[in-house]
């Protein structure tokens, strides 16, 4: 490949070039005009700007111009790893040539006029547990007097089946749930009783959407990762520490983590990252061969959380130990089949440093080391609270990209 054909063209969109928006960034959402009936399609977003694909593909002709109509990614989604990357090469070329202008500049809204939805139609969700720091801090805070990685740990990516149908796009409220928890007893130790979790929490997160299908039987190797996985999100796995210390024994989290998990409105497409494409730190023992990967299998992503506007962590998923194509070849090492929609995520991303944690259970040391916030002492979410999570990367063109940014406001329990 020529190194003209990784530096496009600077993009005509004013604004845009040079910006986390540039055209080697090009996410694709869902959208519809805000406070209209227009049918929400498929759009891309360029600076600070939404081009709507479906009347350009249509007047260019476009064989797969009905995709774009649909008000989900999955069409889109389904049509495979040669379609995902013409698709791109298309939409670079509309925005950098100047002769396509006329045909393009109708078809841009500023973001600030759209409503983003959920992109994709959730298939199953699947949450992984693949930060060696995270899970390290949250078996001493959850386990004190056992080792703090379970046996497993460094021979498979951990991970447990979420609730699809909770998954919400930012911006959505997140309802402080209610459930069974354990609470000091009268005199004795403490008693199950039901009501609001006193621990909710965030997870900060790296979603992967799934593109393209398997049939039952059928396995993902390492190797076929970017076949099947169209692109990222950032993902906030809201969870009620109460609720799921209590519940997750044997079997691992469940009401604790499905109330709700916020997502991104905006996919970006892997192809976008091929720049931040970084080494694992390392995985002692070396996994069963179905686990091998290369060089290059994990991601540079700074994330950023925020807890109302203020940054509380920069969790680095530069330091994950189990990468996405690990994830990917063991979910599917059994035979389960994937469909388009499907989420993977990585689990929470947590750093070696007390201000790279990925939540607040580990960055309040599980509510015993109060952090500060807006001039405040805090440990686990209030009523109100806003949490923020951004993450940007290394961009083709030397600079960097945003990916979609996730956020939620705790609304109050109720009953
Ligand atoms: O170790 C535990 O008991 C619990 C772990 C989690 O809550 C983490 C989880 O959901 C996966 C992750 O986000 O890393
Ligand atoms: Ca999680
Ligand atoms: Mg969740």
């Amino acid at each position: 490949m020529s190194p003209e054909s990784t530096h496009p063209a600077p993009t005509w969109v004013e604004g845009a070039a040079g910006s986390l928006w540039d055209v080697d960034n090009l996410p694709y959402g869902v959208f519809g005009p805000r406070d209209s009936d227009e049918p929400a399609r498929v759009g891309v977003r360029v600076g600070d700007l939404v081009l709507d694909l479906a009347p350009v593909a249509a007047a260019e002709m476009l064989e797969v111009a009905h995709v774009f109509e649909a008000p989900s990614l999955n069409p889109l989604l389904s049509l495979g790893r040669g379609s995902w990357s013409a698709v791109r090469q298309w939409a670079v070329s509309l925005l950098t040539d100047e002769a396509a202008r006329g045909l393009v500049e109708p078809h841009l809204l500023p973001v600030a006029e759209v409503e983003l939805q959920l992109p994709f139609q959730v298939a199953d969700y699947v949450d992984f547990y693949c930060s060696l720091e995270h899970a390290s801090n949250v078996g001493r805070i959850f386990r004190p007097d056992d080792e703090p990685l379970k046996p497993n740990w460094r021979h498979l990516p951990v991970g447990y089946h979420g609730r699809a149908g909770t998954v919400v796009v930012s911006g959505t409220g997140v309802r402080r749930p209610c459930g069974q928890r354990l609470t000091p007893g009268a005199d004795g130790p403490p008693q199950p009783s039901y009501g609001p979790s006193t621990r909710l929490d965030i997870e900060t997160e790296l979603g992967f959407v799934v593109g393209a299908p398997t049939a039952i039987g059928e396995r993902v190797g390492t190797a076929g990762f970017a076949d099947h996985v169209f692109g990222v999100l950032p993902l906030n796995d809201w969870s009620a520490r109460d609720i799921q210390a209590w519940e997750y024994v044997p079997l691992g989290p469940f009401l604790g983590k499905s109330f709700a998990t916020s997502v991104a409105g905006w996919v970006t497409p892997l192809e976008a990252l091929d720049a931040a494409r970084v080494d694992l730190p390392g995985q002692q023992p070396e996994p069963l061969d179905y686990l091998r990967v290369g060089p290059g299998a994990g991601y540079d992503i700074d994330f950023e959380v925020l807890l109302d506007g203020e940054t509380v962590a920069r969790p680095p998923y530069a330091s994950m130990y189990w990468s996405p194509a690990q994830m990917l070849a063991h979910l599917t090492v059994n035979g389960a089949s994937l469909r388009a929609g499907d989420l993977f995520a990585s689990g929470t991303v947590s750093g070696a440093e007390r201000g790279q944690r990925g939540s607040l259970l580990e960055l309040s040391w599980g509510g015993t080391e109060p952090f500060t916030a807006g001039g405040r002492e805090r440990t686990f979410l209030e009523d109100g609270d806003t949490v923020t999570l951004r993450a940007t990367a290394p961009g083709a063109r030397g600079g960097r990209i945003a990916l979609g940014e996730v956020t939620g406001t705790i609304l109050p329990a109720t009953g």
